[in-house]
């Protein structure tokens, strides 16, 4: 175990090996690991133990999607033969099972509490793992003074400086709020601001397609909750496949999400604090809600930071400009996780930190060619890995495409839950897997199946063939390569 206390070479400044700034998914797991290995650690973090993801981001959404599937699957109980035997059994003509399962609803406050005790439990855990690994953990907010020096704001009022034989920056993004004309004089809602569920929308207007724009409108949509999404692009998620959104598209129709594209909005207003909120397209059209979540991207954290002082340069869209081996500008300092420009996801951030933790060691790694896979978390769900269809043409690739409906899959059929497809690109002249989309129950699960064989470099036919339990989701992967021949 390191030497917590670390030397100190001046007066003001503290030596220590490894200085972390922001406890994101990578800096927290690079800081614990380096301080168990016997380095003296300190990591910075301003705001929450644990970081984004398991306070304000995919343990809560996900928490709040699990409760809202069951709620919807409860509304659809019926449809699988569960009724309500203590609401009249012994007389079956005076009530309608079906009615009374619809009109199951949601407690807010036990939804709250639910996602509270999950997240708390992680936090906690955090807690208790950051001193178990013997580092210095630090609240307060951190700002470059010098090369690889940082002063350090600390929560109880006092004032600090760290100088790091190393340093990673880890401090992520926040919510992107675009200068819309009139958004800054209307009430809006982040993910942030969602999370807390203070109330259940009249009507929800969100702005974005993009991921988190999906999954809230999902959600909501679960919960009952008119929903009109806005999105600027020709289709929602962006990075996909014309098909692959439209499907996503119509899963949120099916839960009432009204849906508009090419819709981008270009002006809103609010007649009161608490009046109506109308939000104005550039082609024209309005559409009028209670409430209005931005989803419009994420920024950067690095306003304040001072990294003109540490000599660490920003790239044009303003992400720390890294090399492979996520090193910055600055001698010494390294930056991972959203900061960094590596794709918004904790799975990717946590990448980012095995890639350092053997750099750190000696050991060849790079961020290059790595395949980083997303889930979204839409009911029904989208798992993707590797290029698209039109991406996988556009490379030049012999492409050959397999696609069979989710309603193939005999798990899918016992489940009821037979939206969706699944799709797998291949190349025909070297007979790899370069990509594919899945869309139905534990499609992020299925999609693991998938990258595994793109890391072995298995030929498709290999997976065509492996014998797969049945009845599951994954199972699906032989039907649709079976399409191929
Ligand atoms: C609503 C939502 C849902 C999401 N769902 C998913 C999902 O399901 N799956 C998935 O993979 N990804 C999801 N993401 C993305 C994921 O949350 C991020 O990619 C991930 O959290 C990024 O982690 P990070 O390591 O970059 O740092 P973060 O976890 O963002 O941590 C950065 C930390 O730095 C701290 N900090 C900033 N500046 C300073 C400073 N000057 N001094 C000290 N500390 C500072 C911040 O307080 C913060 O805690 C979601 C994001 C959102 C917004
Ligand atoms: N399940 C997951 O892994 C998960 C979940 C949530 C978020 N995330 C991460 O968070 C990141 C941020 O998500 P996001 O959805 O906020 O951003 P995003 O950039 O993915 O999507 C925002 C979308 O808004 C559209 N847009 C921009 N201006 C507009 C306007 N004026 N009117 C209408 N539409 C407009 C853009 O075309 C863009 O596609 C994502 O990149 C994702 O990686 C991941």
């Amino acid at each position: 175990m390191g030497d917590t206390t670390a030397v100190t070479a001046s007066p003001q400044v503290q030596e220590v090996d490894l200085l972390v700034v922001g406890g994101g998914k990578a800096g927290k797991s690079l800081a614990m690991l380096r301080a168990r290995k016997g380095d003296t650690v300190v990591m910075v973090e301003r705001d929450k133990v644990g970081g984004t993801c398991i306070n304000v981001a995919c343990i809560p959404t996900k928490t709040l999607i699990s409760s809202a599937r069951v709620l919807h699957q409860v509304q659809g109980a019926a449809a699988y033969g569960v009724s309500l035997p203590e609401l009249g059994a012994d007389d079956s003509s005076s009530r309608d099972d079906t009615a009374l399962l619809t009109r199951a609803r949601i407690d807010l406050v036990a939804l709250r509490r639910r996602k509270e005790s999950v997240v708390g439990g992680m936090v906690a855990a955090h807690e208790t793992m950051f001193a178990d690994s013997g580092m210095d953990f630090v609240r307060g907010t951190a700002r470059f003074v010098a090369p690889r020096t940082v002063e350090i704001a600390t929560a109880d009022g006092a004032v600090r400086r760290v100088r790091g034989r190393r340093v990673l920056i880890n401090t992520g993004t926040t919510p992107a709020i675009p200068n819309i004309p009139g958004l800054a004089d209307t009430p809006y809602w982040t993910s942030e601001d969602l999370l807390t569920l203070p109330e259940l929308p009249g009507h929800l207007l969100i702005l974005g397609g993009g991921v988190i724009g999906v999954e809230m409108a999902s959600l909501m949509g679960m919960l009952g909750v008119p929903v009109t999404l806005l999105h600027s692009g020709e289709h929602v998620l962006n990075r996909e496949d014309d098909d692959v959104a439209a499907e996503v598209t119509a899963g949120l129709e099916a839960l009432g999400v009204e849906v508009l594209t090419g819709a981008r909005v270009s002006a809103v207003r609010s007649s009161a604090r608490s009046g109506p909120v109308v939000v104005r397209t550039e082609d024209g059209r309005e559409a009028t809600g209670s409430h209005l979540l931005v989803a419009l991207g994420r920024t950067p954290v690095t306003a304040g930071l001072g990294l003109e002082a540490a000599g660490v340069e920003l790239t044009e869209r303003g992400f720390v400009r890294v090399d492979d081996h996520l090193r910055t500008t600055a001698d010494g300092v390294y930056a991972a996780g959203d900061v960094a420009g590596t794709p918004m996801f904790t799975h990717a951030s946590w990448n980012d930190f095995r890639v350092l933790r053997d750099l750190l060691d000696d050991r060849e790694a790079s961020t290059a060619g790595r395949v980083i896979p997303w889930t979204v978390f839409a009911t029904p769900e989208l798992g993707h890995v590797g290029l698209t269809e039109a991406q996988a043409r556009a490379a030049g690739h012999n492409v050959r495409v397999a696609k069979t409906p989710t309603a193939a899959v005999p798990r899918a059929k016992t489940l009821g839950a037979t939206a969706g497809f699944y799709k797998v690109i291949v190349d025909a002249d070297t007979d790899r897997i370069l990509g594919a989309a899945i869309i139905g129950e534990s499609a992020g699960e299925v999609i693991t199946a998938v990258q595994v064989a793109m890391l072995a470099g298995m030929p498709w036919q290999q997976l065509r063939d492996a014998p797969i339990s049945h009845p599951t989701m994954g199972e699906g992967l032989n039907i649709v390569l079976d399409s191929l021949g």
